[in-house]
C-alpha cells in the first residue's frame, strides 16, 4: 500500500518535472522566434515540408510565424492531442494570422469572415497561457470568454471542452437568470475559465462573495463589436472595470470595431490587427451564393411559404425581425403543414427549449424560423443549405451575420433576402460593402398564395388571431424604430395590404403611426383600430438555463455540475437598450442626453406592461367568456355553434362571411357612439346643473367636509347642507332640526331639488 502510494507520487513527481521541462522549451520557442509587431505571418512562405520543428540545435527553435499545421506551432502536447482529437489539423488564416502573436502574449484585435474559425484563434491561446503559468485551482478564475448570446456561449465552452480535454483546469459556463443562481455561486470561486453572457458575469461580480478575477490572465471577446455597441456598454464598463489591466486581451469578430474609443475602453496594450480578409474581394465567404429580391410586404408568406414547399429536403434558417413575427409565422406554417419540420427560436423562449431548438436543429433537416438570436456566431453542425431573411437586416453587418451561418470553413450555401420596393437601398449598401449579391426576379408564377389559408387558420384558431395582431404591430414598430431611414421607412408600407397578408379581417390601429401621419392620409379609408400592442419584445419572460462546469482532467471529462436551473434575461434587455436607442436616436424616445440611462447594465430593469386590451377595436363590444377573459371578434364567430369551418374555406363564402362581419361591426360601433354621445349630454347637464346649484349657494353632499366643523370660507353665505338619511326607511330627515347627533343642519328637500333641477333644464331648453 505504502509502496503503491510512494509510486503513484513519484510518477506525479516525474509528470511534474516533464511539464516543468516542457514550458520552459515552450517559453524559450516563443521568445526566440517572436514575430516582429505588426507583421502579417500570412505573407511568410511556408515551412518547407519535412523541415525540423521545435528545437532545432544550440537553442535554436523553427520558425512558428508562417506555420500552417498546428503542430508546427510551440504548442503543448496536451492542446496538440486535444485538436488532433477533434481533427483539427491545418490551420486557416485566421489562425494562422493570430496565433504566432496570441502565443507570445499580444493583445489581438482579429477580425474575418464568417465560419472561418476564430474561435481557436481564441481558445487555444487561453489554454496555452494557463498551462504555461501552471494554473490550478486555486488559482481561481484565470480566464474569461464573453459572449453576446447564450447559444453562443453554449457553443464556444463546447469547443473549449474538445480541445481543452486533456487539460486540467476547471470551466463553466455561465448564461442565465437570478432563478437558482445560488447554485451557480457555490461553485464559480473554483472556476479557472468562465464562459459567459455579460449580464451573468457582472451578477456574479455584484453578489458572488469573494468572486475575485484579479489574477485574470486572458480576456477574450467574441462578437467583440457586439459586445462593445451600445446594448452592452453599461454592463462592459462595469466589468471591465473590476479587471486588472494588467492582462492579455483578445477581440474578434467577423465585422471587427474601429473604434478608438472602444479599444480604449479595454486598455488594449499595442493591439494587433488583424484582418485576413480586408483585402479579398468579398467581405462574405467565397462559397455564399447570395441573391435579393423584391417582395412586396404584403406578399413575403407567400413567398416564404412557395419557398419552403419547394425546398423540402434542405436546412433552411429564416430570419424575421421579431418574436412576434417568429411566433405568427410558425405556428401559422406548422398549422398549413408544409411536409418538412418546422423549428422557431426567439428570446422569448424559455432557455432549455431554446438549447433543446438549438440542438435539434443542428441535427437534423427542417426549417427554424428566428430572430437575430441566431444570426451571431452559431455553427450548426450539419450545414444549412439556406439562409432567408424575410425581413431587412439592420445593417450591413446584421447582414454578414446572418448570411454567415451558412457556407462555414469548407462548406457551400446559398442565400436569399426579401427587400421590398422601399428598401433597395439595402443592395446598394451591401455591393458597396463589397457582399456579391446577386439580385434576381421573384417568379411570381409559382408562388402560392397563403393569406386566404392564413384568414381561414385565424377563424378557427383565436389564439392565431392575437399572434397575427402582435406580429403585424411588432413589424411595423421594428420598421419605425430603425435608424436607417434611407432603408427603412414605415410610411412607405402599404399596412392595409399587409394585415391582409396575415389573414386579419380588419387593420389593426397603430397608435405609433396615427401620431407620425397626422393630417396625412397614408395608409388608406380603413380607420385603424385602438391595438398597439403593449407587449414589446424584450418583456421576457425569465427563462431557465442549466449551469454547465466541467473540470478537465488527464484523459477525462468530469462534470462537476449538471444540469442546474439558473436562469437570466440579457438578449432581452440588450435588444431593449437598442430599441431604446433606436427610438432616441430618431427623436421618438429620450433624448440623445438619456440614452447613457437607458442602456441596460447591471440590473434587469421590468418593464412595466401597458394595460391595453388588444383584443378590442374601437365600437366593438367587449365580450367575456366565463372565465372572465375577452373575447377577440373573431373568437366569438369561432365559437358560435352555428359557423361550419369548412365553408369558411370557401373564398367567397369567406369573403362575404367577413363583409356580413364588418357590416355588423359597424353597426354595434354606430350603436356604440350613439349612446356614448347620450351619456355625455347627460352627464353635460348634470355638471351645468350643479353649477347652477352652486351658484346659489347650495353645496353638494360630499365636499368641503371641513365646512361642518365651523371652519367657513370667506363670503360664504350658506353653511353646507347635508342631507341625512334614516337607515331604516331610508327617507331623507329634512327637517332641518337638530339630527341625532346634534348637529344643525340648513338641508333642502330633495323634492325641492328635483324641482330646482327640471326648472334649470327647461330653462335650459328653451
Ligand atoms: N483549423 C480548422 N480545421 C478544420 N475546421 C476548422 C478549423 N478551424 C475551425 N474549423 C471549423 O470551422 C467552423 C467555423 O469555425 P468558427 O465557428 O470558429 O467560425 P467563426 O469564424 O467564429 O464564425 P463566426 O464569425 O460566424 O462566429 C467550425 O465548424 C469549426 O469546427
Amino acid at each position: 500500500m505504502r509502496k503503491s502510494k510512494s509510486k503513484s507520487k513519484q510518477m506525479r513527481k516525474g509528470r511534474h518535472e516533464e511539464e516543468q521541462e516542457e514550458i520552459s522549451k515552450l517559453n524559450r520557442w516563443i521568445d526566440s522566434q517572436k514575430p516582429d509587431s505588426g507583421t502579417n505571418p500570412l505573407s511568410l512562405p511556408p515551412l518547407p515540408k519535412d523541415a525540423p520543428i521545435g528545437i532545432l540545435h544550440d537553442d535554436k527553435f523553427s520558425r512558428y510565424s508562417g506555420a500552417t499545421m498546428f503542430k508546427e506551432l510551440p504548442l503543448s502536447k496536451r492542446t496538440l492531442d486535444g485538436l488532433k482529437r477533434a481533427n483539427f489539423s491545418k490551420m486557416t488564416d485566421i489562425q494562422m494570422a493570430s496565433l504566432p502573436h496570441s502565443l507570445c502574449g499580444r493583445d489581438i484585435l482579429g477580425a474575418a469572415k464568417t465560419g472561418s474559425g476564430k474561435t481557436l484563434a481564441f481558445i487555444i491561446p487561453i489554454l496555452e497561457k494557463l498551462y504555461k503559468e501552471r494554473w490550478g485551482p486555486e488559482d481561481g478564475v484565470g480566464s474569461i470568454i464573453i459572449s453576446p448570446t447564450r447559444e453562443l456561449a453554449g457553443q464556444l465552452f463546447d469547443v473549449l471542452k474538445t480541445v481543452g480535454k486533456l487539460h486540467n483546469f476547471s470551466a463553466g459556463l455561465l448564461i442565465g437568470g437570478r432563478k437558482e443562481v445560488e447554485m451557480e455561486k457555490e461553485h464559480v470561486n473554483a472556476l479557472n475559465i468562465l464562459v459567459c453572457t455579460p449580464g451573468r458575469l457582472l451578477q456574479h461580480m455584484d453578489e458572488t462573495p469573494n468572486f475575485d478575477c484579479s489574477q485574470l490572465q486572458v480576456l477574450v471577446l467574441d462578437e467583440a463589436d457586439r459586445i462593445l455597441d451600445v446594448g452592452f456598454k453599461k454592463t462592459l464598463n462595469a466589468i471591465v472595470a473590476q479587471l486588472p489591466k494588467r492582462r492579455q486581451t483578445l477581440l474578434f469578430s467577423a465585422t471587427q470595431t474601429k473604434s478608438i474609443q472602444d479599444l480604449a475602453r479595454l486598455s488594449l496594450k499595442d493591439p494587433e490587427y488583424i484582418s485576413v480578409h480586408e483585402d479579398a474581394e468579398t467581405a462574405t465567404p467565397n462559397r455564399l451564393q447570395q441573391t435579393a429580391m423584391i417582395v412586396p410586404l404584403e406578399q413575403k408568406l407567400d413567398m416564404l411559404w412557395s419557398f419552403v414547399k419547394a425546398h423540402l429536403n434542405s436546412k433552411i434558417l429564416v430570419f424575421l425581425s421579431s418574436c412576434k413575427q417568429v411566433k405568427f409565422v410558425f405556428e401559422a406554417f406548422k398549422k398549413l403543414r408544409p411536409g418538412v419540420p418546422l423549428k422557431c427560436l426567439h428570446g422569448r423562449m424559455k432557455q432549455e427549449k431554446r438549447m433543446g431548438i438549438y440542438s435539434q436543429f443542428c441535427e437534423s433537416h427542417s426549417v427554424l424560423f428566428s430572430t437575430d438570436v441566431a444570426s451571431r456566431g452559431l455553427d450548426f453542425n450539419k450545414a444549412v443549405d439556406w439562409v432567408v431573411q424575410v425581413d431587412c437586416p439592420d445593417d450591413v453587418a446584421s447582414y454578414i451575420h446572418r448570411v454567415g451561418r451558412t457556407a462555414r470553413y469548407l462548406a457551400g450555401g446559398r442565400s436569399v433576402l426579401f427587400l421590398m420596393p422601399s428598401e433597395m437601398k439595402m443592395l446598394e449598401k451591401l455591393q458597396t460593402a463589397k457582399i456579391p449579391v446577386q439580385f434576381i426576379k421573384a417568379n411570381t408564377k409559382r408562388l402560392q398564395p397563403v393569406s386566404g389559408l392564413l384568414s381561414a387558420l385565424l377563424v378557427k384558431y383565436p389564439d392565431m388571431q392575437q399572434l397575427a395582431q402582435r406580429a403585424f404591430i411588432t413589424y411595423l414598430r421594428s420598421i419605425h424604430i430603425q435608424k436607417d431611414k434611407e432603408v427603412f421607412d414605415v410610411l412607405k408600407l402599404s399596412i392595409e395590404d399587409f394585415s391582409a397578408s396575415l389573414g386579419l379581417p380588419m387593420t389593426p390601429k397603430v397608435r405609433f403611426l396615427n401620431q407620425k401621419i397626422k393630417g396625412k392620409k397614408v395608409f388608406g379609408k380603413s380607420a385603424l383600430l385602438e391595438s398597439e400592442d403593449s407587449e414589446k419584445e424584450n418583456d421576457a419572460e425569465i427563462p431557465s438555463e442549466k449551469l454547465d462546469i466541467v473540470t478537465f482532467k488527464e484523459g477525462s471529462v468530469d462534470r462537476l455540475k449538471e444540469n442546474l436551473e439558473i436562469g437570466d434575461s440579457e438578449e432581452e434587455n440588450v435588444e431593449k437598450g437598442f430599441l431604446q436607442m433606436k427610438d432616441a436616436l430618431n427623436g421618438s424616445g429620450p433624448k440623445t442626453g438619456e440614452i447613457e440611462d437607458l442602456v441596460p447594465a447591471t440590473r434587469v430593469l421590468k418593464k412595466k406592461k401597458l394595460k391595453i386590451n388588444i383584443h378590442r377595436p374601437v365600437g366593438s363590444r367587449v365580450v367575456f367568456d366565463e372565465e372572465g377573459n375577452t373575447l377577440p371578434p373573431l373568437a366569438r364567430v369561432a365559437d358560435r355553434k352555428n359557423v361550419d369551418d369548412s365553408s369558411l374555406l370557401d373564398q367567397d363564402k369567406r369573403e362575404e362571411y367577413y363583409k356580413k362581419m364588418r357590416e355588423q361591426m359597424k353597426h354595434v360601433d354606430k350603436e356604440d357612439k350613439v349612446l356614448d354621445r347620450q351619456r355625455r349630454r347627460e352627464k353635460r347637464i348634470k355638471e351645468k346643473m350643479k353649477r347652477k346649484i352652486g351658484s346659489m349657494g347650495l353645496e353638494e353632499d360630499g365636499e368641503g367636509e371641513d365646512d361642518l366643523s365651523g371652519s367657513e370660507g370667506e363670503g360664504r353665505k350658506y353653511k353646507r347642507s347635508k342631507i341625512y338619511f334614516d337607515s331604516d326607511s331610508d327617507n331623507a330627515d329634512t327637517t332641518g332640526s337638530k339630527d341625532t347627533a346634534g348637529i344643525i343642519t340648513d338641508s333642502i328637500s330633495l323634492a325641492e331639488q328635483e324641482a330646482l333641477a327640471l326648472k334649470l333644464l327647461g330653462s335650459m331648453h328653451s
